[in-house]
């Protein structure tokens, strides 16, 4: 359960896996593009996950209509706008929402840089109509390859003040952390936080290459470091947290049944470990679901999941007096 006394924060929620299938209907229709159906009940099943996908991949695969409707800047204003009214609805009192650039530009050509800066603009209209405090996170697509991601990486630089942080998301099987060491040196130069997709789809490996030649200060998912206690050890000492999406992990088949997957291990081993949603549209939940059902279903005590609530703000990409100011709004409310 949530508890309501403490911050409710999600740190791991994609902008681009969480478009409105009703924004993705009127945009189509706006832009003339022949969507796979033209009612809400219909498209469902073709932006939304409605039963276990075999890998991430096919997972992913359930992103692409709502990035082939964004066909202008506006566009990419108008559900950055509408994913932070979302997240205040669901409760959240932080939010880091992380987007890819390239991904939501790539259909219809539109500048990587002016993606970034609709984005942050749309976040800031957001944040003036709802009372949420939100972070953005700038994803770099690996399944896109290198060079995409140094164009997302330049659009993110040239609106740095607007970006928190940098990840790295997509197939992590097909394109190995390795690739990407020249992005992150200049990710980390730049002076952005670093949290990285690893361990999802690939090993243990993946997260020790994306916390030693990354930089990664949080690991997004982080299920197999499970199979390797020196890594748990070293996650817990260094407070390398994990930001946890249960309901993900089902549905991408990187866990096979939610009382297998290894979150309640990670709080007991004193890893900084946290609940969050991933691509709440795609994937028919909010965080809610995660709190009440998932969590207790993968085996979480009320304190553990108390635990991984306040473990949200310790862990996020902000100064212990912005966390600080978060905490004492939501003990006075
Ligand atoms: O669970 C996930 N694992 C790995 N990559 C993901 C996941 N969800 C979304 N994306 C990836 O993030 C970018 C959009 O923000 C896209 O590259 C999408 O494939
Ligand atoms: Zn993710």
């Amino acid at each position: 359960m949530i508890d309501s006394r403490l911050p409710l924060t999600d740190i791991h929620r994609h902008l681009d896996g969480n478009i409105r299938a009703q924004t993705i209907l009127d945009l189509g229709r706006e832009f003339n593009l022949t969507l796979p159906a033209s009612s809400l009940e219909a498209l469902r099943p073709h932006v939304q996950v409605v039963e276990t996908q075999p890998d991430l991949v096919s997972f992913l695969q359930k992103l692409d209509w709502g990035v082939k409707v964004l066909g202008s800047l506006d566009a990419c204003r108008r559900v950055a706008q509408e994913n932070v009214e979302d997240a205040a609805r669901a409760g959240l009192h932080y939010a880091e929402l992380r987007f890819s650039p390239g991904y939501m530009a790539m259909t219809h050509n539109l500048p990587v840089a002016g993606v970034v800066e609709a984005v942050i603009d749309g976040v800031r209209a957001g944040c003036q109509q709802h009372d949420i405090e939100v972070r953005l996170i700038g994803i770099m697509s690996r399944t896109f390859g290198d060079e995409a991601c140094l164009r997302e990486l330049e659009g993110l630089l040239a609106h740095r003040d607007g970006i928190t942080a940098v990840d790295l998301a997509g197939d992590e099987l097909g394109f190995p952390g390795s690739e990407f060491l020249s992005h992150f040196n200049r990710a980390r130069d730049a002076g952005f936080h670093i949290t990285v997709h690893a361990g999802e789809a690939a090993g243990a490996e993946s997260i020790w290459q994306a916390i030693r030649e990354l930089g990664a200060e949080r690991i997004g998912h982080g299920v197999k470091a499970i199979e390797d206690v020196k890594l748990m050890d070293f996650l817990a000492e260094q407070q390398i947290g994990i930001e946890s999406c249960l309901t993900s992990n089902i549905q991408t088949s990187t866990v096979a049944h939610l009382a297998h997957h290894p979150l309640a291990t990670f709080l007991d081993h004193g890893i900084l470990a946290t609940l969050n949603t991933d691509d709440p549209a795609v994937q028919g939940i909010e965080i809610e679901h995660e709190y009440r059902v998932a969590a207790p279903q993968a085996g979480l005590s009320a304190a553990q999941i108390r635990t991984a609530q306040e473990n949200g703000l310790k862990i996020a990409f902000l100064s212990e007096a912005e966390k600080q100011r978060i905490r004492a709004k939501v003990t006075a409310a």
